[in-house]
């Protein structure tokens, strides 16, 4: 049985910086736990309800306090050459799920892995306007009318949520912060697992366009910028710890991850100075995408030209 008194004891003791003095009993571990996590969370986890005097608090922060149970597919588009990403938390009692850059081509195959998995998808997020083909944001939401689009606020493209830099965005216990990675287009964002206990380790970082296994997008439209994207990917991709996995929105080569560490010491653009990166995007001689002039105008209303995006 969990004790509220112990629970109380130490968070006091953790508020006052002092380590508490019993761990050896398995209850002493799980109240060392759930005060770190009470600690850690404040006011801010809307399914935690902390109750000093109550034990039925207990039954309502176990969900939130539980290890992440990732599942985490790539999908992939092969017209655009598209990796989608389906997360969810299984450990959590509704098993939420988000896909990251749902293309419309693929959103039927898309929802039938979400319903035969069981989980309920709570959002469908962009990590940006994309030039190349057509969101699934707006099918999804035709489909599974409970789902919410979300991109960031810098993209000035329609959602029904926006979020900034340094939010965290839940689902169930899996956090993912959102990292501002402009330069590829204005509002290009990196969305990166939560650190810590019970977030996934190593943490996993879904980085758009921005980087590309050896490579990055392009710089030469939608408010793109080289200079930008290397201030992006040093500060915001490259200061993760160097196990971190990268997942990019496209791969050319039949590619599927990469890591910090192998993109600093092997990316042949990003591992140069900024100079020479400069030179190399400005040469790139890329053909614009064939879907540009659908796709962006598509993709600023979420890929669905009404007021449903
Ligand atoms: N051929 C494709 C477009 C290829 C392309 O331009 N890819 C973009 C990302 S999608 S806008 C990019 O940034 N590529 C960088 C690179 O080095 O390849 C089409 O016609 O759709």
């Amino acid at each position: 049985m969990e004790c509220s008194l112990e629970i109380n004891v130490v968070v006091l003791r953790m508020r006052q910086n002092r380590v508490p003095l019993r761990t050896s009993t398995v209850v002493s571990r799980r109240a060392m736990q759930l005060a770190s996590f009470y600690l850690r969370s404040g006011s801010r986890s809307s399914s935690c309800v902390w109750s000093r005097s109550s034990s039925r608090a207990f039954a309502t922060m176990a969900p939130s306090s539980s290890p992440v149970h990732l599942l985490f597919r790539q999908l992939f588009e092969k017209e655009s050459s598209t990796y989608t990403y389906l997360l969810a938390d299984l450990a959590h009692p509704d098993k939420p799920a988000v896909l990251v850059d749902p293309v419309d081509q693929t959103v039927d195959r898309d929802l039938n892995l979400v319903k035969q998995l069981g989980l309920k998808l709570i959002y469908a997020m962009n990590t940006h306007v994309h030039a190349d083909h057509i969101t699934g944001t707006g099918l999804i939401k035709k489909q599974m009318p409970n789902v919410r689009s979300l991109i960031s606020r810098a993209s000035c493209a329609k959602a029904d949520i926006f979020v900034d830099p340094g939010e965290k965005i839940h689902v169930g216990n899996l956090l993912l912060e959102v990292r501002p990675t402009p330069g590829h287009t204005a509002g290009c964002v990196t969305y990166v697992t939560g650190e810590g206990e019970g977030q996934p380790y190593p943490r996993m970082a879904f980085t758009g366009d921005a980087l590309l296994i050896r490579g990055c997008g392009r710089t030469d439209f939608q408010g793109g910028d080289a200079h930008e994207l290397y201030k992006s990917v040093h500060t915001q991709i490259f200061s993760l710890p160097r196990e971190t996995l990268l997942y990019p929105a496209h791969d050319y080569k039949g590619q599927t991850v990469t890591t910090v560490g192998e993109e600093i010491l092997h990316n042949p653009r990003l591992s140069k100075d900024e100079e020479s990166f400069n030179t190399i995007m400005e040469n790139l001689g890329l053909a614009y995408p064939k879907m540009f002039d659908v796709a962006v105008p598509a993709n600023m209303v979420c890929g669905i030209q009404d007021s449903h995006a």
